[in-house]
């Protein structure tokens, strides 16, 4: 159906702002992260409380590989921090690049990493379904990590392994008992702004919740990520699933902050 958007030529992020007008917006993310980030003491740890999350399935979306989760309850939220409310935990995807290419959507002090993970959570206290929380201003918390290429990550391969299952545009498999909790670095520390979804449709809904230290995968744990295709099996076209991450937008007079 027409020129849907995508990561290529055509219809990349440099086309989005056509039929997404908020893609030239005031609060668009990703963004990246300067030298310099104002410290704030009044910032305290953010909470991540998975110890009953529940995955469901892992699918291909066209764009990334997603793990989701249920969130009819509060079993996995996470709290604290810059967060007034608990915010719960929806489902989690990936951005990377190509192969020997970086491919995080976020960058620090103008460098890239291997890969970036999002956790994503909605503000189930204000808002009743996820959609209507995906389009207001408090209404997602992101929690972003940068993965780098060094040695094997000893539970990502859990995630890489079930891969081959979702290699097509609209495939999905059961993958329950997965806790995220196993891909979080040894420290908490991060720096956090207001954002924007980094896909269309670009809503500037997220708090963003981005941790400092990355966590290392290898490069052969990488490149099963590259195994995925954006086309369905049925489409002639086999497109390989890499370089899906938009670069850094303007950040436009916002504030970021740094915990401790
Ligand atoms: C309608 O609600 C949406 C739509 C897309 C995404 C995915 C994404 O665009 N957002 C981030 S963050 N990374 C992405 O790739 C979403 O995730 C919160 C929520
Ligand atoms: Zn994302």
């Amino acid at each position: 159906k027409g020129n849907h958007w995508g990561y290529g030529k055509e219809n990349g992020p440099d086309v989005w702002h056509k039929n997404y007008p908020v893609a030239l917006g005031s609060r668009q993310s990703p963004i990246d992260i300067p030298h310099q980030v104002s410290h704030d003491p009044s910032l305290g740890p953010i909470v991540l409380d998975y110890d009953h999350c529940t995955s469901i399935n892992i699918c291909n979306n066209g764009h990334s590989v997603v793990v989701n989760f249920d969130d009819t309850d509060d079993r996995s939220v996470i709290h604290g921090g810059p967060l007034e409310n608990p915010y719960r935990l929806s489902q989690f995807h990936f951005h990377w690049g190509g192969k020997g290419c970086d491919g995080s959507e976020h960058t620090v002090a103008g460098n890239s990493y291997a890969s970036e993970l999002h956790l994503v959570h909605w503000n189930a206290v204000k808002y009743k379904l996820f959609d209507h929380a995906a389009a207001a201003p408090d209404g997602l918390a992101v929690v972003g990590i940068f993965l780098e290429t060094g040695d094997d990550h000893r539970w990502l391969h859990t995630i890489t392994d079930a891969m081959y299952m979702v290699k097509y545009k609209g495939s999905a498999t059961d993958f329950k008992g997965f806790n995220p909790k196993c891909l979080l670095p040894s420290s908490l520390h991060y720096w956090t702004y207001l954002g924007s979804l980094t896909t269309p449709p670009l809503h500037e809904s997220v708090t963003w919740i981005l941790l400092k230290e990355p966590i290392a995968v290898s490069e052969k744990q990488l490149g099963k990520f590259r195994l995925l295709q954006f086309t369905g099996e049925e489409e002639d076209q086999r497109l390989r699933m890499e370089n899906n991450f938009r670069p850094p937008q303007p950040l436009k007079g916002r504030r970021i902050r740094s915990s401790n």
